[in-house]
């Protein structure tokens, strides 16, 4: 009965995944490079001490680009990438104020000429450019929709690229998992309706990009969350219980990175010597 309830779906992940990975890549290469004709320069990028991910994103006809979760030490390899591949940085999103590290925004501001940081409204924080759900960024040909995706943060913003099919949903949905809900105005039945409504409402064949992964993972898809991910295919009730149930100790750095992420990234040199200090323990 379930396996009947579950066969489109099923067949769709199967297409996805159970056939030869030479073709799988090959299949989702085109679709992120050359949708509608539309092409897109785009690297994800790890950060090893905090398991985080970046994401630069450059129109290859302008030149104009992006970058999605910068992290403050990993800005030199950041402007070392884009110079090398001629691209213009205009923005730095952040999907949320991060607990766990420091964002790169403000950083990138102080090397980069016309570099703007943009956030959620709701979000709280200091930025140049403040953006809403149903807002769209541009950045030569490319549109970025913005989608309010609160739960693990009260301002958490997930980005939608729907020329490529992808979208970036920072730690709203992680690779069968999602973001904690223990502080910064997290709300489990908030993030747990935000997935459902925002994320799995997306075309099954959509490109997930997350803002960690603690597994190993890179990318998945929106079909393959809807039937593995294991905390949001349970029911909302059970999976209140299941995030109540949690018990993660905080983040090393919550105490240094929120209040210097609510400034952009701005850190006083005696925040930063203590963030060193915690992270060298
Ligand atoms: N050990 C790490 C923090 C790990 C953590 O709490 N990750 C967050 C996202 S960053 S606030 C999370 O939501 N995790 C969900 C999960 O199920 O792991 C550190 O000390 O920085």
């Amino acid at each position: 009965m379930l396996k009947h309830k579950l066969f489109p779906q099923l067949k769709l992940l199967c297409n996805q995944i159970g056939r030869p990975t030479q073709r799988l890549s090959q299949k989702s290469l085109v679709r992120q490079v050359h949708s509608n004709g539309n092409k897109l320069i785009f690297r994800q990028m790890f950060h090893n001490e905090t398991y985080t991910f970046t994401y630069l994103l450059g129109c290859p006809v302008t030149k104009e680009a992006v970058i999605i979760d910068p992290v403050n030490d990993t800005v030199d390899r950041d402007v070392k990438y884009s110079t090398e591949m001629d691209l213009n940085l205009l923005y730095g999103l952040n999907t949320h104020v991060h607990a766990d590290h420091v964002t790169g925004t403000g950083k990138l501001k102080e090397r980069l000429p016309n570099f703007q940081s943009v956030i959620s409204k709701v979000s709280g924080a200091k930025a140049d450019k403040f953006v809403e759900h149903g807002d769209t960024l541009k950045f030569g040909k490319q549109v970025i929709e913005c989608r309010a995706t609160p739960g693990h943060t009260a301002g958490c913003m997930t980005y939608v690229l729907p020329d490529h099919a992808m979208a970036f949903t920072g730690d709203t949905l992680l690779i069968r998992a999602c973001g904690r809900t223990d502080f910064q105005q997290g709300n489990s039945e908030k993030l747990y309706d935000s997935v459902h409504n925002q994320i799995f409402t997306l075309p099954e064949h959509y490109q997930l990009y997350p803002g960690h992964d603690y597994m190993g993972f890179s990318v998945t898809t929106v079909a393959e969350e809807k039937i593995l991910n294991p905390r949001l295919t349970l029911s909302k009730e059970k999976f209140v219980q299941f995030m109540k149930d949690l018990n993660l100790a905080y983040p090393k750095l919550i105490d240094i990175s929120v209040p210097a992420n609510l400034k952009c990234g701005e850190i006083s040199r005696q925040a930063m010597l203590g963030s060193e200090e915690i992270l060298n323990k």
